[in-house]
């Protein structure tokens, strides 16, 4: 299943959720939401997860060159996502143009790239908010047709959230967090607090349920979005989020605030552990980023996205040593290179 509003992940089988713009007004227990696009953008249907553990993954090698294919021992299985020469164009913005890799069980992985090369365009293509104009993209090896209204997809969740943190201004905290629960569940009201206030715990956030996202930092609005997208209906057979996709999680923050959405970022993925000492839930994750502390702490590997295609995948710790000239150029931030801007 995959599915998404704003920065959530949602649960399965709610088809008429709708991305907003504009407001939200709350009568007694819903929260009803107004929008000024007449679009339904959630739910896809839900395979059997994958069983392996974070520490039955075995990690592959990676070939620093230019290459679409990088597994040398790769099990299909263990292939959560796969992008197979993915193109698309915005009117005659040829964006993407033959992108190929593929996002194993346990990975945590880093789109990097200059600017404008397509790197959020690839996370809105694996959420399903938009369609590749060519190419195909096989999530759990079943090849994602179209957009989130796919209702035969299968095998997954994912969650998107978004560089900015997307909270909707008028409603609390926990109003935030529990939205979709408060909207779609049969959870009772009592059962959502109380499993908004531990979400919230887990990315090390107490005592802010009842402010507006007006009174929060920047720091703390990412950490709200992240405990928006991790939570779900425990009252139902809701599987829980596998894969999340963070599109600029530290764009803007200070470099100490920047290090604690590394830090959870981390900690929310399976080999981690959550501010409460849980491991934590997600499979995999992507991080689409800039930053090179994030790309140092909170990724294991990197894609490099340049002119639509991947030019290059490797260890983060291989990235500065590459002998690839896009890569130098851009890990040293020289003006003079293939990079033109
Ligand atoms: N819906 C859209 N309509 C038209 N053009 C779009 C649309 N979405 C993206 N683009 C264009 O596609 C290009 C790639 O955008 P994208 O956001 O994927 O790049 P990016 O690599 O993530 O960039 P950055 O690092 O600056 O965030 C940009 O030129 C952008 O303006």
């Amino acid at each position: 299943m995959t599915s998404f509003v704003g920065s959530s992940v949602f649960p399965i089988n709610q088809r008429n959720v709708y991305y907003s713009s504009s407001g939200y007004c709350k009568s007694s227990k819903k929260i009803e939401a107004f929008s000024v696009f007449d679009r339904r953008t959630v739910c896809c249907s839900l395979a059997p997860q994958n069983l392996k553990t974070a520490n039955e993954f075995r990690p592959s090698r990676f070939k620093d060159t230019s290459l679409s294919l990088f597994t040398e021992d790769s099990e299909e299985s263990d292939v959560l996502i796969e992008c197979k020469d993915v193109y698309k164009s915005f009117g005659e913005k040829h964006i993407l143009r033959g992108v190929n890799f593929k996002i194993k069980h346990g990975e945590a992985v880093g789109i990097i790239g200059p600017s404008g090369t397509g790197k959020s365009t690839i996370l809105k293509i694996f959420a399903g908010l938009l369609a590749p104009d060519k190419g195909e993209v096989y999530i759990r090896g079943r090849r994602r047709h179209g957009l989130i209204s796919d209702d035969d997809m299968s095998g997954l969740r994912i969650g998107l959230v978004f560089q900015s943190a997307a909270l909707f201004d008028s409603l609390t905290v926990r109003e935030n967090v529990g939205f979709l629960l408060y909207e779609h569940s049969k959870m009772p009201d009592a059962e959502i607090k109380e499993l908004v206030a531990e979400t919230l715990a887990a990315v090390g956030l107490k005592d802010v349920e009842d402010r507006m996202p007006s009174e929060l930092s920047g720091g703390m609005k990412k950490r709200v979005a992240l405990a928006r997208s991790i939570i779900y209906d425990t009252s139902s057979n809701t599987i829980e989020p596998e894969v999340l996709l963070y599109d600029e999680p530290t764009a803007g923050l200070d470099p100490i605030a920047s290090t604690v959405v590394e830090d959870l970022i981390r900690s929310v993925h399976c080999k981690g552990e959550d501010a409460l000492g849980k491991p934590g839930k997600i499979a995999s994750y992507v991080v689409v980023t800039h930053q090179h502390s994030t790309i140092r702490r909170a990724v294991d590997r990197l894609v490099f996205l340049h002119e639509g295609k991947v030019v290059w995948e490797g260890m983060t710790h291989e990235f500065t040593s590459s002998s690839n000239p896009i890569v130098q150029q851009f890990a040293s931030g020289n003006l003079d290179g293939p990079i033109r801007y």
